[in-house]
């Protein structure tokens, strides 16, 4: 188990203190994929750098499997780094070597011997997809593949924990699918802690068991992640939730919003969001009986259901027409029913 035990990072710059890291509690279980989202800034690298030991805390404690690391010098640090490997968003590989020398590199600094460690790195690059292409240098390959080695590579000494640094923010969706896939396999066939640090839901969702929340050096939220999606606390948590739905939001979508808004210009549109159970609330319905004079028409529904839960969130578009009044008093109930409410203006 890794814990954060009331951490603080604080840099000091010419321009005064930077309080990146402040007051942090976190417990992250063996074999768990712990998600740590946020912008940049809010100090997440920090924050995974002191795990292995690359920053060191201004106050607090880190404590893995019982054992505090923070402080540990010499053999002793070099020891607890070889368990924990790191894939970063720039793959970080050696341009003039090969696949398989990059692979081997790590065994090459921990001393191994060629002959085992040309065995080992030959079938790390069959786990990660890449036996073909052993030869290859990184400028000869694709993204997707510089990140397998990158994956491979961190594997080498056997780590515990994997720590993934924004590692598919340069990549395109479908690669950054194909990387997150391959880090569940491992994920499961290794039984490795992974800790990945993005700014990306979509990651989080695909991958992740828990999700912390990072703004202003602080953890604003935490939990299971069907369970932070479902019911987000904080206005940033929200805005991850939402802006990961948002994008998987149809083309189709988008264009009959366009065509009702041109239809219906006196109308007003509503997108409407369900978190969790209350997709099976009849909120449509309340609003109805109690604005008989409204026109009400739905346009396009959507839910979006979680990996790995029960757990939906749906997206209703509708059309209000009548009285300021009724609208007004319809988007209100809709607030007090808890649902969130968007209201879509002409242009
Ligand atoms: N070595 C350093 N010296 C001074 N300030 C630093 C140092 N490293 C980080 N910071 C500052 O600490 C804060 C947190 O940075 P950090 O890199 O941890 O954030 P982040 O959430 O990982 O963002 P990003 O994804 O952009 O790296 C920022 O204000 C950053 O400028």
């Amino acid at each position: 188990m890794i814990e954060f035990k009331n951490i603080s990072k604080t840099f000091e710059t010419d321009d005064g203190p930077v309080r990146a890291v402040q007051n942090v509690n976190l417990k992250i279980n063996d074999g768990e994929v712990f998600g740590i989202v946020g912008f940049s800034g809010a100090g997440k690298s920090t924050l995974v750098r002191m795990l292995n030991g690359l920053e060191t805390p201004t106050s607090g404690e880190v404590i893995i499997n019982g054992k505090k690391i923070n402080g540990l010098k010499g053999a002793e640090l070099r020891e607890q780094r070889k368990k924990i490997g790191t894939i970063f968003q720039h793959f970080n590989l050696l341009w003039s070597r090969t696949v398989l020398q990059n692979i081997e590199f790590p065994l090459e600094l921990a001393g191994v011997d060629k002959k085992t460690r040309e065995k080992k790195a030959k079938h790390l690059a069959e786990v990660v997809g890449l036996g073909e292409r052993i030869h290859a240098y990184p400028a000869q390959l694709s993204g997707g593949q510089k990140q397998r080695v990158g994956i491979a590579r961190a594997l080498a000494n056997d780590p515990d924990i994997l720590i993934s640094d924004e590692a598919t923010s340069a990549l395109d969706p479908q690669t950054t699918d194909e990387v997150l896939d391959l880090l569940e396999r491992i994920n499961e066939k290794l039984n490795l802690t992974i800790v990945i640090i993005t700014h990306e839901m979509h990651v989080i969702r695909k991958l992740a068991d828990t999700v912390a929340v990072m703004e202003n050096g602080q953890v604003i939220e935490e939990g299971p992640v069907a369970e932070v999606f479902t019911h987000p606390k904080e206005d940033l948590t929200k805005r991850f939730v939402n802006a990961e739905v948002d994008a998987n939001q149809t083309k189709d979508t988008q264009s009959v919003v366009k065509d009702l808004l041109e239809r219906y210009p006196n109308g007003q549109l509503i997108q409407l969001r369900f978190h969790g159970g209350q997709v099976e609330t009849p909120v449509v319905g309340s609003v109805i009986r109690q604005f008989p004079g409204l026109e009400l028409s739905i346009l396009e529904g959507s839910i979006h259901q979680l990996a790995d839960s029960n757990s939906t969130i749906g997206t209703l578009f509708i059309q209000l027409l009548g009285t300021k009044e009724d609208i007004d008093g319809a988007i209100r109930l809709f607030h007090e029913l808890r649902v969130e409410t968007k209201v879509i203006d002409h242009e």
